[in-house]
């Protein structure tokens, strides 16, 4: 059996930094935005336990690999001992706050789950997923989410559609490196999602409380960041997403998106995705389970 799956980039449209618990981790309150846009895997089974990983563009040793360390994971929690053949390919910059390395792990958690029929259910495979990092759950869940803890407990939301033009400037940001900085802003005051009806959050409250506490920080140390951020801000409120280094703007449109990438100066790079409420993994999963 072989298929194949997509590992959507995600958004911060909101990342608040409220402190520091006792195991280092931080407490968060943040807005995942889905995108239709990311990496895909290809899935092939192997009948006995060996996990292969062929990777474009992505110089990782395989023992780190988050698709890698997924798999070794689900085989010890549900005792398989079948085996898979992985494909990733990559379009999702590393240390780029989208969260590509989270998809790919959260993807391979879900599709080797259905290849090699495991049927636990996505709150186990979610438990799995916070293992490997913290934002895997809400890739493993599929849904725009509000989140809190440190990015595990999850409340689906509904956003205004939008399309996004998201900025790649050329550097790595380690999330480590930047939760371990004294300088980083880490007393923000918690907010409620209390007066939301139905999980519909508005452009209003949106406005009120979008901003990421890492951004200052972030942008003193690589005033790249700052660069195209200021530079997108010509046409939108822009932001960074996670701990960068990519930065984000909203449009009514994706024609509008399109037109700001067109301006995008020589050897900038960029691309433009649409703002989803489901993950396409969890699309895609539902019609691969409807052929068999
Ligand atoms: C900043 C965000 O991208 C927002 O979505 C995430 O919180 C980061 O999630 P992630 O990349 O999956 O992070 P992990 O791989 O779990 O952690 C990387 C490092 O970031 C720090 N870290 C991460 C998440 C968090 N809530 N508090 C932290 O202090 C820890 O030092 C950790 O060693
Ligand atoms: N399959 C993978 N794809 C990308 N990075 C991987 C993968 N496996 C392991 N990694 C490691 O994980 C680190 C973080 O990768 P990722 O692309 O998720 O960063 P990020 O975009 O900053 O994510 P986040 O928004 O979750 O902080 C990379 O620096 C890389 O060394």
């Amino acid at each position: 059996m072989s298929f194949e799956l997509p590992a959507p980039a995600k958004l911060n449209l909101i990342l608040r930094i409220l402190g520091r618990r006792p195991d280092g981790y931080h407490e968060l309150q943040t807005l995942f935005q889905l995108l239709d846009f990311g990496d895909s895997l290809e899935f092939e089974l192997l009948k006995d336990a060996e996990i292969g990983v062929d990777a474009d563009n992505l110089d990782i040793p395989l023992q780190d690999n988050l698709i890698y360390r997924a798999a070794r994971l689900l085989q010890q929690k549900s005792g398989c001992t079948k085996g898979a053949h992985i494909r990733l390919h990559k379009k999702l910059p590393q240390g780029g706050g989208i969260g590509g390395g989270s998809s790919d792990a959260a993807t391979a958690l879900l599709g080797l789950n259905h290849l090699w029929q495991c049927d636990l259910p996505l709150g186990e495979l979610a438990e799995l997923g916070r293992q490997l990092g913290a934002d895997v759950p809400v890739f493993v869940r599929g849904r725009t989410a509000w989140a809190e803890g440190v990015g595990e407990k999850l409340t689906p939301v509904i956003t205004e559609p939008r399309h996004y033009l998201v900025l790649i400037p050329n550097c790595t940001v380690s999330t480590a490196a930047v939760f371990g900085d004294p300088r980083l802003t880490r007393d923000s005051a918690a907010i409620t999602l209390a007066h939301l009806r139905e999980g519909q959050l508005d452009d209003s409250w949106l406005e009120q409380y979008s901003g990421n506490d890492c951004q200052a920080l972030v942008e003193h140390l690589y005033p790249e960041i700052r660069a195209a951020r200021e530079w997108l801000q010509q046409f939108a409120r822009a932001q960074l997403t996670g701990t960068g280094a990519c930065v984000f703007a909203a449009f009514e449109s994706a024609a509008a998106a399109n037109e700001a990438l067109a301006e995008l100066p020589a050897n900038w790079h960029g691309f433009v995705a649409a703002g989803v409420q489901q993950s396409p993994t969890h699309s895609q999963l539902a019609k691969i389970a409807s052929t068999i």
